[in-house]
């Protein structure tokens, strides 16, 4: 089996709308992160369960780089959707699922929402060594989201992630690059409680 995994359509509207609410209801709530150069990401982020730092690209307990509150626990409702991820596209047997510690929301506002091609290794080396898959589920608005190998200059997947879309990569290519390159507008569902453009993309780790 690949170990990069795109399942079209893993939630249903019901639970697209579900997810959407869930995150817009959470506290602490989403914020601007900034690089180390002081820069403004163009997305908003809420981590949940750790904290991932755009400073120092590492976890904390708090949301130590934005406003020193304890970062807000993983809903169940979100965490049973992660651990289901990995059953839905036979990543692994049941029994080998764990639960996830970080889920990272990513909310891209704008048509010009993007994440540049990164590996995510900010997790210890046992969780990236283990090869555990991220889960990473959409909802919103269509993105075109590239995927490629462990070298930068590696040749890229390019594939349109719409609302409801899973992708899951671990094992040999648990380190491998990817990003956002656009967010398409007028592809939010009209039905989602989502300002168009907008785009949630929940990002499943052992850190
Ligand atoms: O928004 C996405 O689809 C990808 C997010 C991502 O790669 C990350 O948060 O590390
Ligand atoms: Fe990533």
């Amino acid at each position: 089996m690949d170990d990069f995994v795109y399942k079209k359509a893993f939630l249903d509207e019901p639970e697209q709308i579900a997810v959407v609410e869930t995150v817009r209801g959470l506290t602490p709530g989403f914020y601007i992160p900034r690089t180390r150069w002081g820069k403004a990401m163009s997305l908003r982020m809420n981590c949940l369960g750790r904290h991932w730092s755009a400073r120092d690209y590492k976890y904390h307990t708090v949301r130590k780089d934005v406003d020193g509150l304890a970062c807000a626990p993983i809903p169940d409702a979100l965490q049973m959707l992660g651990q289901r991820a990995i059953v839905a596209t036979r990543y692994l047997p049941q029994g080998l699922v764990r639960p996830f510690d970080s889920c990272i929301v990513n909310w891209y506002p704008e048509a010009g929402s993007k994440l540049g091609d990164h590996v995510d290794n900010s997790e210890s080396p046992e969780a990236i060594a283990s090869g555990y898959p991220v889960v990473s589920i959409s909802v919103g608005a269509s993105c075109v989201f590239r995927m490629g190998g462990l070298s930068r200059t590696d040749p890229y997947e390019q594939t349109t992630l719409e609302s409801g879309d899973l992708v899951v990569f671990g094992r040999s290519r648990r380190l491998a690059y990817h990003g956002v390159k656009k967010i398409i507008p007028g592809t939010t569902p009209a039905t989602l409680p989502l300002p168009e453009p907008g785009r949630i993309n929940l990002t499943f780790r052992i850190v």
